[in-house]
């Protein structure tokens, strides 16, 4: 079986490589053509070696992830890491070893920083890490380029005949696929590796045992809208029946609080108010394309990832939709994180308005996950249950549980420079949120900066993520605690709300595009939650 699978994979391989380099073809090609073909073979071997190089760091720094997580592990199950020597160190000698690379290595920095009492001498400290930090990137970036270019040096055409044109471009072909071939390999190396991570941090997840079950929303809800339940009616899955029991005393209590402002339209027969409110701003709200750990069904949040190929697809499609729709934007909103801002980006490039400003900040962020952050949504569900999944991913006020120092991706998140850009002080940014959290930081946000910019007649595009699109739906259209669980976002996909002149929605939001796609769009998000088992 095992031979078998090996063979398997060898085909997948030949036909991945073989389907991204087809046969070279020089019948018939003059000199002129031949050295088109030339360059193009060396542009692409550019590209694939790129590919590869950028994923060889990936591999390097997930084994090191790996590492830290296994040691982790041993220390959970209660054999303990030889604890660290507190060496005492005046703050001359950590400046040294901080700029000693040598040294820096051995330093040990929790440890020392602690025996440094004074508050601006542990600034000066970590703004000397920060350089040292930065250093270190430049140097990788030159490291990176050289290598590069070492591997595929520049090409030289000039002089040569039509038989040594031919001998080159086969010898690049060749080239391609050999570079392409340790590509493909290295991308399975990190598949493997990602898969790791994930259960390593879902085991550290386990044996931590801290999951605390988040007190249950008390909704209320009428007698007979439990009644209904009770005996089978179509009710919402988040219904918490011992709550609403306890909150159920009167029959006064068959008031349902309405405020969701689509149920006070219904109840003032319909559509009729709408048109009554004119159409004064056009507001578009999206989230992001598919970024890579949306694909792995992981909780990205505070992660910085990139895009996926289907995900830039999504971006680009949304941009070609608004343009053929004649919509033009004259700013951009967005957070700091890459997937909102490639998105934008995308979207701008397809519509032919590069130029439009774009403007960013971490209030516009996803909703921070707390320690839920890389772990698989189904996994969880399959460990904690899916209605607990739902209440961390869609209900108004709970709160997962905070991400702390031990965390696999908390130096990652905090000590990205982005985060000293922000306007609080990197220790009061927020370790988890729910999304009533997400919208009280996002709100200042809004009326300060957004508001007079839509209110001054700019169309505005905010190209943000899941959760905080959420809010601020939640916010505009004045969706109730309750009903907000059931609103879920697609990727890639605008919605348009149209807003009277207090910023007041006149008609239901509009989801641009094919609506059975977006169905299942919809639907596919909300599965992601399910406890379906992931391949292994
Ligand atoms: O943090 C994440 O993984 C998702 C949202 O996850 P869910 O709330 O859908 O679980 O955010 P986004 O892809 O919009 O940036």
């Amino acid at each position: 079986m095992l031979v078998a699978e090996a063979e398997e994979k060898k085909h997948e391989k030949e036909r991945v490589v073989n389907a991204s380099f087809p046969p070279l073809k020089m019948a018939g090609l003059s000199v002129q053509e031949l050295q088109d073909l030339c360059k193009d073979l060396h542009r692409k071997i550019d590209v694939v070696d790129e590919a590869r190089y950028d994923m060889q760091i990936k591999v390097a720094k997930n084994d090191t992830e790996i590492q830290t997580l296994n040691q982790k592990i041993i220390e959970l199950k209660g054999v303990k890491r030889p604890s660290l020597k507190r060496v005492k160190k005046t703050t001359d000698d950590m400046l040294g070893a901080y700029t000693d690379t040598s040294k820096l290595m051995k330093a040990d920095f929790k440890a020392n920083l602690k025996t440094v009492k004074k508050e601006d001498e542990k600034t000066k400290l970590l703004k000397m890490a920060a350089v040292m930090l930065e250093k270190e990137k430049e140097e990788k970036k030159h490291e990176r380029e050289a290598t590069l270019n070492d591997k595929v040096p520049a090409l030289q055409l000039s002089g040569l005949s039509m038989q040594d044109l031919q001998a080159m471009c086969k010898e690049l072909h060749h080239k391609i696929d050999v570079v392409d071939e340790e590509r493909y390999d290295i991308d399975a190396k990190v598949t493997k590796n990602n898969k790791e991570i994930e259960n390593l941090s879902l085991k550290i997840f386990e044996l931590k045992g801290k999951m605390k079950r988040p007190a249950l929303k008390r909704v209320k809800i009428s007698a007979d809208a439990m009644l209904g339940a009770l005996l089978g009616a179509k009710v919402k899955e988040s219904v918490d029946f011992k709550a609403n029991l306890k909150t159920v005393k009167k029959e006064e209590e068959k008031k349902e609080e309405v405020t969701d402002w689509r149920k006070n339209v219904d109840a003032m027969s319909g559509f009729c108010c709408f048109v009554l409110r004119m159409s004064k701003y056009k507001l578009f709200l999206l989230r992001h394309g598919e970024g890579a750990w949306n694909k792995e069904n992981r909780f990205c949040s505070w992660v910085d990832q990139k895009l996926s190929e289907d995900g830039v697809k999504e971006a680009q499609d949304c941009g070609r939709l608004l343009k053929e729709q004649g919509y033009k934007f004259d700013l951009v909103f967005t957070s700091i994180l890459s997937r909102s801002i490639q998105t934008a980006w995308l979207v701008l490039e397809a519509m032919g308005q590069e130029w439009v400003p774009v403007v960013k900040s971490w209030r516009l962020n996803e909703r921070h996950y707390g320690s839920l952050i890389g772990l698989n949504r189904a996994e969880m569900a399959l460990q904690h249950g899916e209605e607990k999944v739902k209440l961390w991913r869609r209900s108004y006020d709970v709160t997962p549980p905070p991400i702390d120092e031990s965390h696999p991706y908390f130096l990652e998140i905090y000590n990205d420079r982005r985060y000293t850009t922000c306007d609080v002080a990197k220790e009061n940014l927020p370790r988890a949120e729910s999304l009533k959290e997400v919208l009280d930081r996002l709100l200042p946000y809004w009326d300060s900066t957004v508001v007079p910019e839509i209110k001054n007649g700019r169309t505005v595009l905010i190209s943000a993520h899941g959760n905080s699109c959420r809010a601020l739906l939640k916010h505009l259209e004045g969706i109730s605690d309750v009903d907000i669980a059931s609103v879920t976002l697609p990727t890639g996909i605008p919605v348009l709300l149209e807003l009277d002149e207090n910023l007041k929605p006149v008609k239901p939001r509009q989801l641009l595009g094919d609506q059975a796609k977006i169905q299942a769009a919809i639907k596919k998000v909300e599965d992601q939650g399910k406890a379906k088992q992931t391949a292994t």
